[in-house]
């Protein structure tokens, strides 16, 4: 099958769109892919129903229409029909996630997108799964190992959007993944206050600052980083602490500690291996940021490469994902996993949306 993922990352920074060819199970083909930004407007609609208040319903009906014209810009880009499309893979925005409550909630309209894009849609990914006792993510681990069938284990693939999670494959393609802590999350909003800009582009600001050592070691304190897998995390769940730690600090040092804190976090995850990842392989936004990219090689002491050291792409591996995911959903394969998000049992999901 075609499939056309699409995701809308925490981070609040656009839709990742990426097309796939699969079965749901092997990876035949990537195709085109592209980033559209949000405009500062369409962020900040965005960010004032985080959480699920505010004016849900028309940011929903807003972001669904966003969607459509990335489906038909990406069309555009590849030279392909919708009807060449055989399912999109629709993530939506995740404004509230709170699995400990059987509650996470993925904004964007699947039949809405369905009539516009006039290609069938999969989405609500999460809901199953947290109705069953799971976390409701991480979802791209089998997505992950699908595409690390070939790769040296034991792996780590880790994704830095604006949270951090972390695929482990072993020897035997066991899995284990979770959420580590925050990915960029701490860091945009440090640069939007203090730069005005939502990105520490290039890592600019905290490489002109000091980390402080006491700050990180506080830090990597918090019980999260203790508790077992699986876990799960929304975007702000580290916000409190980490502001009331970087108070007080210039904007450099901030950006700096900040940084290390979502090193720390990573290193931290990595005691939960049932074997030590001999190669590191990053994926999301976050490794762009050489900043980010140090910190981590300074605490994890092995390899870090970006994923394109292995050909993947990694600003659209997560769209890819959602892509996979959809033709999994319409086959009716398992989406989540106990070692992915401590369901009892291998669990499908999607809710499928026809054209009319
Ligand atoms: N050139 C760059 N310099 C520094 N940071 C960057 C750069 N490019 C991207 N980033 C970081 O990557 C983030 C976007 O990453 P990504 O698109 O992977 O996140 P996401 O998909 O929204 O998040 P998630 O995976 O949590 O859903 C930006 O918010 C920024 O922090
Ligand atoms: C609830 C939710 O949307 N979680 C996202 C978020 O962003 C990264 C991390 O936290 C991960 O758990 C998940 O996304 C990826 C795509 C996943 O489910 O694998």
């Amino acid at each position: 099958m075609l499939a056309l993922g699409l995701m809308s990352g925490t981070s609040l920074d656009g839709v990742d769109a990426a097309l796939v060819s699969t079965d749901g199970v092997t990876v035949e083909r990537f195709g085109a892919a592209l980033t559209k930004p949000y405009e500062p407007a369409m962020r900040e609609r965005l960010r004032s129903v985080l959480g699920g208040v505010g004016p849900v319903a028309e940011v929903e009906a807003e972001l669904t229409a966003f969607h459509a014209q990335v489906v038909a810009e990406l069309l555009d880009k590849a030279d392909l029909d919708a009807q060449a499309v055989d399912v999109v893979g629709f993530h939506g925005h995740t404004i509230l996630h709170r699995p400990q409550c059987r509650r996470t909630w993925q904004i964007g309209d699947g039949e809405m997108l369905a009539r516009l894009t006039g290609i069938p849609v999969v989405n609500d990914f999460r809901s199953n799964d947290v109705l069953a006792g799971g976390q409701g993510a991480p979802l791209v681990p089998v997505y992950h190992r699908a595409l690390a069938a070939d790769l040296t284990r034991p792996l780590a693939v880790l994704n830095l959007g604006g949270v951090g999670n972390v695929t482990w494959i072993g020897d035997d393609d066991g899995l284990l993944a979770f959420d580590t802590g925050p990915g960029n999350a701490l860091i945009d909003d440090w640069a939007l206050v203090h730069t005005g800009r939502p990105v520490d582009e290039g890592g600019a600001l905290a490489r002109g600052g000091h980390a402080d050592g006491d700050k990180v070691d506080q830090f990597g304190q918090h019980a999260f980083f203790g508790q077992k897998p699986p876990k799960s995390l929304d975007r702000d769940d580290f916000q409190s602490l980490a502001r009331s730690l970087v108070a007080d600090m210039t904007p450099a040092d901030g950006a700096a500690t900040l940084t290390a804190f979502t090193a720390r976090a990573v290193a931290r995850a990595a005691e939960h291996f049932p074997q030590p990842a001999t190669r590191w392989l990053v994926c999301g936004g976050g490794r762009h940021n050489p900043a980010l990219m140090a910190a981590l090689a300074v605490e994890l002491k092995v390899a870090v490469e970006p994923v394109e050291a292995v050909g993947w792409d990694g600003d659209a591996l997560e769209a890819q994902a959602f892509a996979y995911l959809a033709v999994r959903s319409l086959r009716g394969l398992p989406l989540t996993f106990p070692e992915t998000t401590g369901v009892t049992r291998p669990l499908g999901g999607g809710r499928f949306h026809a054209t009319s």
